[in-house]
Order: C-alpha cells, then sequence, then structure tokens
C-alpha cells in the first residue's frame, strides 16, 4: 500500500520507540501525489521507516513483513519508481533496474555488504547508491568475538553435554579447547570491521596480529600493531584466523582446500562476512579430516543453510544465522542511515554514505 495516515497509524504501532508524540508528524502522501515514489522492499526497523515519514519529502510503498518480497511481486512494485530501499536478499540486477524503469534515481541498501547489488548496471543507468557501513561496525566486531570465544572454547558442545547429561566427574582434559592467550590471530581482508575486532581481542593478551589483503593497508595496521603477510603466510601461523573480506569475483570461494590445508590442525577458522568467501565442501572435510579444529560460521551459503546441510553434523562447526548486525540499536541505525541515504540522494545532495561506482 502506499502509505497514508491510516498506514502510519500502523507504523507507529509496530515501532518498538513509540514516535514522539510533541514532534509534527507529516501524513504521507497517496499514490495521486506528486511526491517521488519510493518502494521499500522489507519492514525495516523504525528509526528508518520514522525518518521516511516524517519527511514529507516522498511516498512510499513497504513491503511490510519479515520475510523478502516475492520477485514478481517484486518486479510489478518498483514500476515507476524514484527511489529504492532494498536489503541484503533482494537481488538488484538488470532485470530489476529495467522493471523499475528510468524514474529510478537513488537505490539505498540497508546493509554494509553488496553482493547482492549489480553494481555495473546501476552505474549504466546514473543510478546513486547509498550503504550502512561504519554503524554497524561495533556489533559485528562484536559478535565475531563471541562467535570466536564460543566455537574455540566449545561452549555449545558444553552447554549441550550439560544438558543432556554428558556432564559426568570432572575430568581433566574434557572439553578442552583453545585460548587466546599467547596466539596469533590472522585477519583475512583488513577494513574498518577487522580492526574493531583485533581492538576487542588484544586485551585477551593475543601475541601477534598478521592480516592479508590486496594490497597493505599501513594506516589500519599501525593501529593494532598488525603485521601484513601472504596469504599462505596467513593460513600458516593463524591460531585464529578471521574473514572480514567483502565477497567479490577475486574473494569468491578463496577459503578452499589449498588455504586450510595450509592452516594448523589447531586452529579456529571463523566467517562473519560473506558465506560465498568459503567453498563448504572443502571447510566440510578440513573440519571432519581434523585438518583444522573449529570453525564459527555466522554466514553460509545458501541462506537458510538447509538443516540437512553436511556441516549441521559436525560439533566442531557452530553455525549462526546471519546474526552479526542483529543488536536493537545498530539495526535502527542502520536503518536511520538507509532512510538518509535515500532521502540526500533523491534531493541530489551527497549522501551521508554512497558507495563509489
Ligand atoms: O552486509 C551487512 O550489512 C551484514 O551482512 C548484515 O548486517
Amino acid at each position: 500500500m502506499w502509505c497514508s495516515r491510516v498506514s502510519l497509524r500502523r507504523l507507529q504501532r509496530i515501532a518498538v520507540a513509540p514516535l514522539n508524540a510533541s514532534s509534527p508528524v507529516i501524513s504521507m502522501q497517496r499514490a495521486s501525489s506528486t511526491l517521488p515514489r519510493v518502494y521499500v522492499t522489507r519492514k525495516i526497523p523504525p528509526e528508518g521507516l520514522r525518518i521516511l515519514s516524517e519527511s514529507g519529502q516522498v511516498q512510499y510503498e513497504l513491503w511490510d513483513s519479515d520475510d523478502p518480497v516475492p520477485r514478481q511481486e517484486l518486479l510489478r512494485r518498483v514500476r515507476g519508481v524514484d527511489g529504492l530501499v532494498c536489503v541484503l536478499t533482494e537481488k538488484i540486477d538488470g532485470e530489476l533496474l529495467d522493471a523499475a524503469g528510468p524514474n529510478l534515481r537513488v537505490l539505498s541498501t540497508m546493509s554494509v555488504g553488496y553482493d547482492h547489488l549489480s553494481l555495473e548496471e546501476l552505474k549504466k543507468r546514473g543510478i546513486r547508491v547509498g550503504y550502512t557501513p561504519d554503524v554497524l561496525t561495533d556489533a559485528v566486531a562484536e559478535l565475531t568475538v563471541a562467535l570466536l570465544l564460543t566455537t574455540s572454547r566449545r561452549l555449545i558442545e558444553a552447554t549441550h553435554e550439560a544438558k543432556t547429561g554428558g556432564w559426568g566427574t570432572w575430568r581433566t582434559m574434557w572439553l578442552c579447547g583453545y585460548e587466546l592467550a599467547n596466539s596469533t590471530v590472522g585477519i583475512l581482508g583488513l577494513g574498518r570491521i577487522g580492526v574493531a575486532i583485533a581492538e576487542r581481542l588484544k586485551p585477551f593478551k593475543v601475541q601477534k596480529f598478521i592480516y592479508t589483503d590486496v594490497a597493505p593497508r599501513p594506516e589500519l595496521a599501525r593501529t593494532i600493531q598488525a603485521e601484513y603477510v601472504s596469504m599462505e603466510e596467513l593460513a600458516k601461523q593463524s591460531d585464529f584466523l578471521a574473514v572480514c573480506c567483502a565477497l567479490t569475483p577475486e574473494t569468491q570461494g578463496i577459503c578452499n582446500r589449498k588455504l586450510f590445508s595450509q592452516m594448523k590442525n589447531t586452529a579456529v577458522f571463523i566467517n562473519t562476512s560473506r558465506g560465498g568467501v568459503v567453498n563448504q565442501e572443502d571447510l566440510y572435510e578440513a573440519l571432519s579430516s581434523g585438518q583444522i579444529a573449529a570453525a564459527g560460521l555466522d554466514v553460509t551459503t545458501p541462506e537458510p543453510l538447509p538443516t540437512s546441510h553436511p556441516l549441521f553434523t559436525l560439533k566442531n562447526c557452530v553455525i549462526l544465522p546471519h546474526v552479526a548486525s542483529a543488536s536493537y540499536s545498530t539495526r535502527n541505525a542502520m536503518s536511520a542511515l538507509a532512510a538518509n541515504n535515500l532521502l540526500t540522494g533523491l534531493r541530489g545532495e551527497p549522501m551521508p554514505k554512497e558507495l563509489k561506482l
């Protein structure tokens, strides 16, 4: 539905924090209005919806659900829109952009990752793109540390044993794992998130941080005293290897048999970036054969990972359902940034966070 007073009241009802009653609420315009039309592909968190609603700058239609809009519905709904707000499950490709047509000027994704966007197609059409870096760095780094500790200290196995009668007497080597103190932590793809992870791990007495990337990143590396190494050295030296790179054609499947075979058999592998950077068959082999000690994954291919997937059978593999940025404050900040990117973009102004195409 195109948002009107009625639907705005509905939005207020779903808000976690109520809208400020004293602030004037600008009513959304009906479809007949001349305001730019925007399609929002998902029920985004309340802060972003509030910004859109109160802007008085756009009329928008929202797929008012936690589940993705079906593709055919999406293709139908985007027809003629000026702006589009999406999340990472929507494939924004030539077909979709053709369906939207020439009015589409701004795409705003509520994600830092943009592997779901065809940048070439967007660039070709002169469509500006907003995304949401920075605001999720803390939440993702926090979750990565939590996942690393959960995996390396075998917390899921431990709670399972405690609950299901496996907890006998105190045993000297039972449920032993690997500790961060005196370890080498490797970061594959050093950016804001990699630095934030390292900053959080440092107080655990990590001995050394190493990283690899397409080229050295001395300024970022200096903040965490990380040493630039080759991919091979990263694999060989890391006790903990955290994947923080974006998914691109170059990084697709980069964590494969070769990498795992170079790693220590005591090493713990952690991925909170994108599932596509990992060859999951090779990871399964490495985990089940004892080539590496354990893996913690927040991202997989596909998502959701089918419950019948072999990785779920492994005790040394902890799998989370892509929740690294899932804190109330971060998801609200992401939606607010996505809304502000869209509104500034439509006004022809610099966006708070614009992707350079
Ligand atoms: O790209 C992103 O934003 C994350 O994967 C989800 O928050």
